[in-house]
């Protein structure tokens, strides 16, 4: 396996950056990209593995998609003009690509069967395999179609209302996504509310799509029309740097065109709240979605407990602040986060292990962790255990180890951030 060395360079974070297209959204404008019929270009794509494997996908049943660095033109006739795929399909990592796909095959005139990589054959699908059978869809697979891979005999379906026991926007979404195949009305109701990308999409391309509060309406046998979709900057990439930037003193930076879509901001107000000096401006909005440029300047910051509904509103940025929360004043209580067991690795064990091994102390509940601050890095060899969100985390916290960093491999953050490495040079230029 890969490795690489990350010595301590000890050089704050100065300069501005842009950071790639957003992941969910890239994923979303493929997926209404090909409903709809008609030409749609989509602009600052993120080139990551998991979006590509969503393409991929989607050309296995016939649609046109041209894709050259970050740009993706796709010219559809719309779901009447999808063919039945020769092959499995195969996913990748992408959970996002599995739980969307597997609502809207479960509506498509045909027989697919679907598979991923070892890490994502291991995550549940029965949350959206539920949903899915009430509405009629008829699915099976490994242990009862609850794990990949599975097979999927398109039908013809019917409109449910759906109560998540899950907080989750991939089922939200692929839910909904089914809805848009199935006779009559489908609504999601959801305790909590989790990113709305696809509500805003779907209006982009021409639907319809009624929201009120936590609960979601689509209608069946819809015509979307093909677009112009600009994709924002991923928060959750920025995350990274963000975090890094109130991890070494001295440091400064602002990150630009970043999406700023209120579901997603629970790490700033996290890290506000932990005193940060942030400085978060909008500047304008893309296809519904707002997007701004944050500035973070150093500065010592102090624990706080994180529990309750910010929670879906930065999932996927707990590894970075868990590291984070190894530097500051008090103890870190991070609550009601269970759902970290189900992403690419039990992100709550393998954090935990990540940052025992360089020196920290943090310790693992059912629901969260609990994080000691003030805990000196010294370094040592850790491993991304095939997990992205890890891999980075690795190299941000290599900037304040007092020793080397071996990182094994590095080349699992092509997933969602292929040049990560080179962005957080740019921002080490002095
Ligand atoms: O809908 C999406 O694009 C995503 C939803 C979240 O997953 P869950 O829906 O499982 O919480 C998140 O962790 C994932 O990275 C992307
Ligand atoms: C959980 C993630 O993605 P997915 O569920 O799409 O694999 C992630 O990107 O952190």
């Amino acid at each position: 396996m890969k490795k690489v060395t990350l010595k301590p360079v000890n050089v704050p974070l100065t300069g501005n950056l842009s950071v790639p297209g957003d992941k969910s959204i890239s994923h979303r404008a493929i997926i209404f990209g090909s409903l709809a019929r008609g030409k749609t270009k989509i602009s600052n794509f993120l080139n990551g593995e998991d979006c590509l494997m969503t393409i991929k996908a989607f050309q296995s049943m016939g649609v046109k998609i041209d894709h050259k660095d970050d740009n993706v033109v796709i010219d559809s006739e719309g779901v009447t003009g999808f063919k039945e795929p020769l092959e499995p399909i195969y996913f990748g990592n992408s959970g996002t690509t599995a739980r969307l796909m597997l609502g809207l095959l479960a509506g498509l005139p045909f027989h697919t069967t679907v598979y991923g990589d070892p890490s994502l054959t291991k995550r549940p699908m029965d949350r959206i395999r539920d949903p899915l059978i009430e509405m009629g869809a008829k699915i099976d697979g490994r242990n009862n179609g609850s794990l990949l891979p599975i097979a999927v005999r398109g039908q013809s379906l019917t409109g449910i209302t759906f109560k998540p026991p899950v907080k989750s926007a991939q089922v939200k979404s692929g839910v909904l996504l089914a809805g848009l195949l199935a006779e009559g009305e489908t609504t999601v109701i959801e305790t909590t509310k989790t990113r709305d990308h696809t509500e805003t999409m779907l209006s982009a391309f021409g639907g319809e799509i009624t929201v009120n509060g936590n609960t979601v309406t689509v209608k069946g046998n819809q015509s979307l029309t093909g677009t112009e979709i600009e994709i924002p900057g991923d928060i959750s990439s920025a995350a990274f740097f963000i975090v890094g930037a109130l991890l070494v003193p001295g440091s400064q930076i602002t990150i630009k065109n970043v999406g700023l879509n209120p579901t997603r901001t629970g790490l700033l107000d996290v890290l506000n709240q932990m005193g940060a000096n942030l400085k978060i401006v909008e500047t304008r909005r893309i296809g519904g979605e707002p997007i701004g440029d944050i500035t973070v300047q150093y500065r010592e910051l102090n624990a706080i407990e994180i529990d309750g509904d910010v929670i879906p509103r930065m999932i996927d940025e707990f590894p970075i602040l868990a590291l984070l929360a190894t530097q500051i004043e008090g103890k870190t209580i991070i609550r009601d986060a269970e759902e970290l067991r189900h992403k690419e690795t039990d992100r709550i064990s393998s954090v935990v292990n990540i940052l025992n091994t360089l020196g920290a102390k943090v310790k693992g509940t059912d629901d969260g962790m609990i994080i000691e601050g003030k805990s000196p890095l010294i370094g040592g060899e850790v491993n991304s255990d095939g997990d992205h969100r890890l891999g980075m985390m690795i190299a941000i916290a290599s900037l304040i180890c007092q020793e080397d960093v071996t990182l094994v491999d590095p080349d699992v953050i092509n997933i969602s951030y292929p040049n990560f490495f080179d962005d957080l040079k740019k921002l080490q230029m002095i």
